[in-house]
């Protein structure tokens, strides 16, 4: 198709749109199409957007309009997507210039912030106006950098300013001097060439403008159907997903990042390299049921039923059950769900009379040694290392507990039973000795019928599981090329497995990306989501630490809220007040997540009291679309929210109560413990998309710094302590 004009597409325009309702973004997908071929097509409206704007408008629907920059002839940028309601009002905020550091097109939010104090000192008054500029600073934000004079101006003046100028700024403001700061912050963005801020055609060829995407590859999508634009990869995504490797990658990067789209598009992108047939050589898994049941919807919206032909969908657990029955293994057992474990350690030490151990300590030993390592011998587990284990154990101990152990699951055999955590190990042995056979039968004839499972595994939420799970997948696909792709974050880890991929034959090492754009979420919950995160270390799945260092959003929403009750009564009040002042929605755009069962008994109680349609949220996922959502926290992992209350989140209820005990005599314990239940509040508040509102009862949940807690003191920027670097 030639066009008569090229679009390109702003960064911050694409993530506006993705929160547009669907039919909007289905508005806004016909809108480019004809955009692209006749700009000039009478039913578009194209015209200057308002008096001295350097914008243009154009008709998207009888409700929005798109604005542009032109940067050619017949070259535009289109800049936002707004409700024509909102066009003068964005138009009066917005600046789009030229910086004459970087050379690329800012969009600077000109909304005042400051409320000028006449007798005060102004921060950067050590400062010409010429040398902020020279070091990158927004020229339209001058005026009110030269108001500011307390610390909190200046963070409310950041978190809405270009990247730049907030890197410089702060620096400044740290005590950074001139020359550092020119040196360290503005060279190494500075373009090669000299800028005219006026050649906006340069500009938006600039590497520094953020632009999602350049016209070539919006016609490319635009000729495909509108269920793939809505997921058009970003080009860092794109790049993960279809980039060929010689073994194991893995993709990082803070919820809401598109984790999941990379690795579903790489699914995707594999079954395109397959030879034609009716096999299914890829494998798909994750955690949960409910996020597997998800993929495979998501799969579907992407590729159709051929793609998802040739794609295994399954859970890690349900695979390995699928593994040991077709082995005839465990036929009329009952596998136990595994938080009823502890619970059975201890009925076994009381029947049999064993005094000596613990049950808790025996039950980490078993899953996350024993099992955990697929250990098959006595004399393996005497060699093995126990990493975050705590105390050492002596070799005379570890017989006793291999031992005691091999008596436990003679018992639990008796009683028909074993646990998942056994399925896993004993599929990930059957597994491993399957592709032992496998290769020798390779060397021996090339006609073998023995193969490997899989050509492709590929691993969502892969923070999750455990060693055994590990092997077993390890063993169903042969090394090679583009065997393993895991997508996942650690910070998200809210089942206690911790594991070194290097140690379990998957090398991942030089293979590791992060993406760091929040496609969900604003910057404001991000800030929150963050504070709640502070102070802990997390690992990158192979021995080595993560970060979440450059994890942002480009969207902007308001401030959550965060309010604390006297009593749970109390607070019961607060979450019905807050549900009524979002308007109520019962179309399952709300939900309502809780640390415990009762809790969120009480509480749907309470809204069906109030009218409200409830739908609880499940292990297979909420179990129907409308309703308020409402479920404990294990349940939110992988779901999204436009609005989202956490309720008792309170001292006491997160991190649970129990983990105290392990305070003393388990120390390393206690503080895995502590950090799922961080992770578990992290995960909850990274679901809501454009609000959210956090209450307690009593005293505040440790994890919430005075920071937050104070906000619901005062609304005012006042009351924060400082300028945050990783609340901006
Ligand atoms: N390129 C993109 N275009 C449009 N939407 C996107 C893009 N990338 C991600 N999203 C949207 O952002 C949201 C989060 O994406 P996704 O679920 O893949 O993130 P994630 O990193 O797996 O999150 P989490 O770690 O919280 O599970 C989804 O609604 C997704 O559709």
């Amino acid at each position: 198709m030639s066009a008569e004009a090229t679009l390109r597409i702003m960064d911050r325009a694409h993530k506006e749109m993705t929160k547009l309702p669907r039919a909007d973004q289905g508005a806004v997908y016909e809108f480019m199409n004809r955009f692209r071929a006749n700009p000039r097509d009478p039913e578009l409206y194209l015209q200057l957007a308002g008096a001295g704007s350097e914008l243009l408008s154009a008709r998207v629907d009888k409700a929005h309009r798109a604005l542009l920059l032109a940067v050619g002839e017949r070259d535009y940028l289109l800049v936002a997507v707004k409700h024509r309601d909102e066009v003068s009002d964005a138009l009066a905020r917005h600046a789009y210039r030229v910086n004459r550091v970087t050379g690329g097109i800012e969009v600077i939010d000109l909304a005042p912030v400051v409320k000028p104090e006449p007798d005060a000192v102004p921060l950067f008054q050590a400062f010409t106006d010429m040398q902020l500029v020279e070091l990158g600073v927004a020229e339209p934000l001058l005026p009110q950098i030269r108001a500011l004079t307390k610390a909190e101006q200046l963070s409310e003046l950041l978190a809405r300013a270009p990247q730049l100028t907030t890197d410089v700024l702060f620096a400044l403001a740290d005590g950074t001097s001139y020359e550092d700061v020119k040196e360290q912050i503005t060279t190494p963005v500075q373009a090669e060439d000299a800028v005219d801020p006026d050649d906006l055609a340069a500009a938006v060829n600039s590497p520094a403008t953020q632009v999602f995407s350049d016209d070539e590859a919006l016609q490319a999508v635009l000729g495909e159907s509108f269920e793939q634009w809505q997921v058009f990869l970003h080009p860092t995504q794109r790049r993960l997903a279809e980039k060929p490797t010689s073994g194991p990658t893995r993709v990082g990067g803070g919820p809401g990042t598109g984790k999941t789209i990379v690795a579903l598009h790489r699914v995707a992108h594999l079954v395109r390299q397959l030879p034609a047939g009716a096999d299914k050589p890829i494998l798909l898994t994750t955690f949960n049921r409910n996020l597997a049941a998800d993929l495979r919807t998501r799969l579907i919206a992407l590729g159709g039923q051929e793609l998802t032909a040739r794609v295994d969908i399954v859970n890690i657990d349900k695979l390995a059950s699928r593994v040991v029955s077709e082995a005839k293994i465990g036929a009329g057992r009952r596998i136990v769900d595994d938080n009823r474990v502890p619970e059975l350690w201890q009925t076994f030490l009381m029947e049999t009379g064993e005094k000596d151990w613990d049950a808790d300590f025996l039950y980490a030993e078993w899953t996350q040694i024993i099992l955990g390592q697929v250990l098959n011998s006595r004399s393996d587990y005497f060699r093995a290392r126990r990493p975050n284990r705590g105390r050492s154990l002596t070799r005379g101990e570890r017989d006793q507990v291999w031992q005691l152990t091999e008596r436990f699951t003679n018992w639990l055999d008796g009683q028909g039973m074993w646990t998942w955590r056994q399925v896993a190990e004993r599929a990930a042995r059957l597994e491993m000795d399957r592709a032992a056979r496998s290769d020798a039968a390779a060397e021996e004839s090339s006609g073998s019928l023995l193969r490997h499972r899989y050509r492709h595994v590929v691993v969502d939420e892969a923070q999750d599981l455990s060693a055994a799970h590990w092997k077993m997948l390890r063993a169903m696909v042969p090394a090679g090329p583009d065997d393993m792709f895991l997508a996942g974050d650690t910070h998200q880890r809210i089942y206690d497995n911790h594991v070194t991929l290097g140690s379990l034959g998957i090398n991942i090492r030089g293979r590791s990306t992060r993406l760091t754009l929040s496609y969900r979420t604003t910057r404001q919950i991000l800030a929150a989501a963050l504070e709640v995160m502070s102070g802990e270390v997390y690992d990158d799945l192979n021995g080595g630490e993560e970060n979440l260092a450059g994890y942002r959003s480009l969207l902007r929403g308001d401030q959550p809220v965060f309010r604390g009750a006297a009593t749970w009564a109390q607070e019961l009040d607060l979450i019905a007040d807050q549900v009524k002042a979002w308007g109520s929605p019962v179309d399952g755009s709300m939900a309502i997540c809780l640390p415990t069962r009762e809790l969120a008994t009480d509480l749907t109680a309470r809204l069906q009291e109030n009218g409200l349609a409830v739908t609880e949220i499940g292990p297979d996922g909420p179990k129907g679309a409308g309703g308020v959502h409402i479920g404990t926290m294990h349940r939110f992992k992988g779901l999204e929210y436009q609005r989202m209350v956490i309720a008792g989140v309170s001292h006491g209820l997160i991190p649970r109560l129990m983990i105290d005990r392990y305070r003393a005599t388990d120390p390393k314990r206690y503080e895995r413990e502590r950090q799922k239940d961080r992770s578990l509040l992290f995960v909850a508040a990274t679901r809501a998309r454009d609000e959210l509102a956090v209450f307690w009862h009593g005293t505040p949940s440790p994890f919430l710094t005075s920071r937050l807690v104070q906000q619901q003191m005062s609304a005012e920027p006042s009351a924060r302590s400082g300028i945050d670097r990783e609340a901006l």
